[in-house]
């Protein structure tokens, strides 16, 4: 707990005879991962949000007596979290004071909180193709801003000498243009077919350079350019599609690269169903699960480059 909490009257009241008393208290859903597409254009808007909501009040009975009366279920805190989200977010600030004056205002008992926002920013992919694009930035794929940490291994055996280059952590997200069905069903699959779901993932790849007679920072830049403009243009029926996709592409454009790794986690984003407070939801508001994720791995190379080991050995994480 970080702010001060108005203590109820009756506990302070209480304990100065030394008998045992409730202190300061505060209670709600913490880290709601809440993201909102707004798609009533071709050009997309996403708002990612990590909430927190916390009540202040008089829930003294709850903790002595197990009564239950007065406590708003930490999971309708999160269901109100989604379903004010479906109404627009606004600002961070705007977002949270909402949240407060209906806690505030619909409950007597609750007579403050804590209401944190976080906010993930993402921008729009920048891309020269005409695909799903203005402005030279592609409608509903975006990358979140300044995430991703640059990689390089250099092993030397003698005269020769390997450079690994990649990148980790390269946050992107469509919010539409992903589609998932085909796959096998048997007695445990409970997964509902998709034509239109959000398709998020981290990147992690690396690549191998054949020479080191390269500009290695221009090779960088580009790969990543590439990679990002082929994750927006790919139309992906299944991530383990994109990441081929997004290699070949590499590889078509980068004849000093010998072979690309990849590392993806599929990060699920599960609609919310609001049947129960009789409201629709096409395509807008998330639930963003941090785990479990699907982990997508492969590698995208050259028939007819000669593998080496020696560059790849002591570079872990890849299958
Ligand atoms: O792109 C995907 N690939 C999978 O292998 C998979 N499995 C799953 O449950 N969802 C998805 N999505």
């Amino acid at each position: 707990m970080s702010d001060t909490i108005a203590t109820p009257a009756h506990a302070a009241a209480a304990g100065q005879d030394g008998t045992i008393v409730l202190g300061d208290n505060q209670y709600g859903k913490a880290e709601v991962r809440v993201v909102k597409v707004d798609r009533d254009k071709p050009r997309h808007c996403i708002t990612d949000l990590s909430v927190t909501s916390q009540l202040r009040g008089d829930f003294t009975v709850a903790h002595t007596q197990g009564d239950n009366s007065p406590v708003v279920a930490t999971d309708t805190q999160k269901n109100t979290i989604f379903a004010f989200a479906k109404d627009g977010i606004g600002s961070p600030e705007l977002f949270a004071m909402r949240l407060a004056e209906h806690f505030t205002s619909s409950f007597d008992w609750v007579t403050g909180g804590r209401w944190e926002v976080k906010e993930y920013t993402w921008e729009h992919i920048p891309t020269s193709l005409a695909n799903n694009a203005s402005d030279g930035e592609h409608n509903h794929a975006f990358v979140k801003a300044g995430t991703e940490t640059r990689t390089a291994v250099v092993q030397r055996d003698g005269d020769e000498v390997f450079v690994v280059a990649g990148l980790e952590d390269l946050s992107v997200l469509k919010s539409t243009g992903s589609e998932f069905h085909g796959f096998p069903r048997d007695r445990y699959t409970t997964l509902v077919e998709t034509d239109d779901r959000i398709l998020a993932t981290s990147v992690t790849a690396r690549w191998r350079y054949t020479t080191t007679d390269i500009d290695f920072n221009a090779a960088y830049d580009d790969v990543r350019r590439v990679m990002l403009e082929t994750f927006a243009d790919v139309h992906s029926l299944a991530l383990q599609q994109t990441l081929y996709q997004m290699g070949k592409r590499v590889l078509e454009t980068h004849p000093e690269i010998g072979e690309i790794k990849f590392s993806m986690p599929n990060l699920h984003h599960f609609l919310v169903d609001f049947t129960p407070f009789g409201l629709e939801n096409p395509n807008e508001v998330f639930y963003a699960a941090d785990r479990p994720y699907g982990l997508i791995e492969a590698e995208v190379k050259r028939s007819d480059v000669t593998p080496e080991p020696r560059a790849w050995a002591t570079v872990t994480g890849f299958c």
